[in-house]
């Protein structure tokens, strides 16, 4: 096998394998100052084991509806594995954030396997503190001066990536001009935002690259909209909410693309497929459509490709 120096660091959330993964992700999550932003770590570890307990068993039974696990870690994993096959002079690894695999072994194995040139890459098109933030951290925390670093921050400017979603989204539909599109992001707290966050930013930015792209294209959607899912507690999250844009389209056509998410997850695959469909059942959606991720698609590897080209 060809030895190689330099690494390709996808980075990730992670998600449950079994209950006990989710215990650990919820755990984990709470714990992560970017997430729950409280300065004293005691009272922030308080607050986030009651809310790990109050939410765990609520939580699982999502999980139950999608084969008792999260689809992040395989179809991860997937990935990883065609970006080994694919990508030349880079040895691919994964780090992911609540669930093993964690930065820690990632870098032990790293440094066995005589990396000294790393390129992170979180999975996240859009800077998110909660996210990008936090994974990098984390990576960085364990790898001290180990290596030479470079870091992608965002690529939802990426041609390459746009045209994967764009063809993902036309693939779906016969005729554009019936349908709504819905460009779904994971929320975030309104506070988290005011505090400086870009994420809104550049998801509104994607959504008119994007918007322009299928305009280039000749497409012309009934409409083209941004919402955002999955809101957690009682705090103001950014709006408007997925739900609330579902009442807009009784009677009506509507495509979801999921914007915030490189590979399928519970978000995606019980809030989507699941949750939200018998939302838009109840309003009376005329035909409800979910779009997946880009995954391990050809394409996305070749985007991967054309970003890491720096
Ligand atoms: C409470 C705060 C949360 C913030 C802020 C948040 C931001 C955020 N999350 C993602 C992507 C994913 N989140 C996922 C699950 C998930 N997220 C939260 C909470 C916050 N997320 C919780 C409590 C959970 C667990 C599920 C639940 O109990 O509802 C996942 C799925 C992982 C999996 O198991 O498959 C993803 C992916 C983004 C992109 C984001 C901010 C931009
Ligand atoms: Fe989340
Ligand atoms: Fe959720």
């Amino acid at each position: 096998m060809q030895e190689n120096k330099k690494a390709l660091v996808l980075l990730n959330m992670g998600g449950a394998r079994n209950k006990g993964e989710l215990k650990m992700f919820l755990t984990n999550m709470f714990n992560d100052e970017n997430i729950l932003t409280i300065k004293n770590a005691f009272i922030r570890k308080m607050v986030a084991t009651f809310i790990t307990n109050s939410r765990l068993d609520n939580a699982w039974k999502n999980y139950e509806k999608i084969g008792n696990f999260s689809p992040i870690n395989p179809l991860t994993e997937q990935l990883i594995n065609k970006c080994n096959d694919k990508i030349e002079n880079y040895k691919t690894y994964q780090v992911m954030r609540y669930t093993p695999p964690f930065a820690k072994e990632t870098i032990s194995q790293m440094k066995k396997d005589g990396i000294k040139e790393v390129l992170l890459l979180p999975l996240y098109p859009q800077y998110s503190t909660t996210t990008t933030k936090s994974s990098l951290e984390d990576f960085i925390k364990f790898a001290k001066n180990s290596f030479n670093l470079k870091i992608i921050e965002t690529f939802y400017k990426n041609d390459k990536f746009n045209e994967c979603i764009v063809n993902e989204i036309l693939n779906n539909v016969k005729d554009e001009t019936s349908y709504n599109l819905i460009f779904s992001a994971h929320g975030l707290p309104q506070k988290i935002v005011d505090a400086g966050d870009p994420y809104e930013k550049q998801m509104n930015e994607h959504v008119k690259i994007l918007s322009e792209e299928l305009q280039k294209r000749g497409k012309n959607f009934k409409s083209i909209n941004l919402a955002y899912q999955s809101k957690v507690g009682p705090l103001k999250w950014l709006e408007p909410s997925l739900e609330d844009m579902l009442k807009n389209f009784k009677d009506e056509n509507v495509i979801i693309y999921p914007l915030s998410f490189i590979v399928d997850n519970s978000e995606t695959v019980f809030e989507l497929d699941i949750e939200y469909k018998e939302i838009a059942h109840e309003i009376g959606i005329k035909e409800y459509k979910v779009c997946s991720c880009v995954n391990d698609s050809e394409e996305f590897i070749e985007t991967i490709k054309d970003i890491i080209k720096i």
